[in-house]
Parts: structure tokens; sequence; C-alpha cells
């Protein structure tokens, strides 16, 4: 009997994994998938045409990224779709209007024109009832410091070279962000309270969490 099925997880469920840069969410989503035998959809950074310019120029670039990352991110739902589920995603698609796009906006590097014609977009294109939403975000928090510490480790030079404060205005809007959100479920896992990197086995109790947790909200739907 493989984890999936001891902790009565369906093969069929969409887990999307969210929390500020760098604080361990694609090694979440590797290790969750290979624990529940799930596919993996990633965001791509390597091949982004736009994220080292955006890094270099945010005022010049950002309504670029925003609109790139949403047709990629909602390519990725398609296909997720097309599979019947299955999947643990790298980063929920609300981030990118709930933190990034309106971060920029309200710092000035987004204009109010190309924010309120993204944000109509992504409304109609996400906030209706024709998209399936996932059935349960899984939110990683950390302290500053830790997860400043793992983007240093980490080491993309993009991120090396933003000001620090840019950290710390996400991990700020971040708290403020998942204390409203409801689109979905969320499961909030402390990163001290596990460690995949060194220790394998430590994903079991975040699975058996997450089959208890899915109990619980299949439960509340019946
Ligand atoms: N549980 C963990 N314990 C220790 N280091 C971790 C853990 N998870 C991730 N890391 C390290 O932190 C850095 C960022 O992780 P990553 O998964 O790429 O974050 P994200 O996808 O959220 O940006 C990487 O260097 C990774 O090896
Ligand atoms: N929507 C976004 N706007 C700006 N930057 C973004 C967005 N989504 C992701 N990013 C950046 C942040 C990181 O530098 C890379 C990858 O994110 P990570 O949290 O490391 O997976 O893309």
């Amino acid at each position: 009997m493989n984890l999936r099925q001891k902790y009565d997880i369906p093969g069929d469920a969409v887990i999307t994994i969210a929390g500020t840069v760098g604080v361990g969410k694609s090694t979440m989503t590797n290790a969750l998938a290979r624990a529940l035998g799930y596919r993996t959809s990633f965001e791509k950074v390597d091949t982004n045409p736009y994220l080292d310019k955006f890094y270099a120029d945010f005022t010049r670039w950002s309504f670029h990224l925003q609109i790139y990352f949403l047709a990629e991110r909602f390519k990725e739902q398609k296909r997720i779709f097309e599979y019947g589920g299955g999947f643990v995603q790298d980063r929920s698609i609300y981030e990118d209007t709930g933190i990034f796009a309106k971060m920029h906006y309200e710092k000035g590097t987004m204009t109010e024109t190309d924010y309120v014609t993204y944000k109509g977009l992504f409304d109609a294109m996400v906030m209706t009832p024709y998209f399936p939403h996932p059935d349960l975000l899984i939110y990683l928090e950390g302290s500053f410091e830790d997860i400043v510490d793992r983007i240093r480790e980490r080491g993309r030079p993009m991120e090396q070279q933003t000001p620090i404060e840019y950290w710390k205005e996400m991990h700020g809007r971040y708290e403020d962000w998942i204390n409203s959100f409801n689109a979905c479920p969320i499961l909030r896992l402390n990163i001290n309270d596990y460690d995949i990197v060194q220790d394998e086995n430590s994903i079991e109790p975040v699975v058996e969490k997450i089959g208890y947790f899915l109990q619980q909200t299949r439960k509340l739907v019946r």
C-alpha cells in the first residue's frame, strides 16, 4: 500500500503549493508528487523570456511578465483538467494577482491602466464558476530570516541582486493575503515542522495531514 492509499487520498485531487519566493514550494511539489504518485506542474523560471528583464527593470516589464505568467498557468490548468487531476502544482494562479500584480501596482512599478487591464483579464478567466479551483492549497510559511537564507542558498543571480526590502514587502503581503484567501480550502505548514531535504520520510506526516484535511472538507461538501 502506498502513502496515498494509506491515508485515503483520491487519485484525482489537485493540490497547489503556495508561499513566498524561496520558501520551498518546488521542493515540496516534487516530494509530495513522489509520495502520492501524482504528476507535477511547475512554473517556468529558466525559460521565462521576461523574468531577467523584469528584475532589471520592474516598471518596463511588469505587465509583460504578468501576462506571460497568466497564459502559462492557464495552459497548465488546461493540462491538469485534460489528465483529470492527480497533480501537485508549484504556486497557485491566485498569487499572481493577489501578491505580485497588486504589489507592483501599489508600489508604482505597474501603471493603473496596465493593472486594470490585467485584473480584468484575470477575473474573466479565473474567478468564474467555469474555472475548477484546486481541492487544497498548501500554504508554506516561515520566518523572513529563514526564507532570505534559502533565497541566498539557491543563488539565482536575478534574485541576489534584488534589494532585501522587496522580499520583506512580499513576506508581509503573503500573511495578509492568506488570512483573507477563500477560493479553496487551505492547509498551513510551517517550514520548521518538516525537513524533506534532510529526511525524505518526513513527508509522511504531511501526507497524513492532507488525508485528514481532505476527508474533513469532503464531509463539509456532502
Ligand atoms: N525543507 C527544506 N529544508 C531545507 N531547505 C529547503 C527545504 N525546502 C527547500 N529548501 C531549500 O530552499 C531553497 C528554495 O527552495 P525552493 O523549493 O526552490 O523554493 P520555492 O519554489 O518556494 O521558490 C532551495 O535551495 C531548497 O533546497
Ligand atoms: N506573477 C509573478 N510576478 C512576478 N514575479 C513572479 C511571479 N510569479 C513568480 N515570480 C517570480 C518570483 C521568482 O523570482 C520566480 C519563481 O518563483 P518561485 O517562488 O521561486 O517559484 O518567479
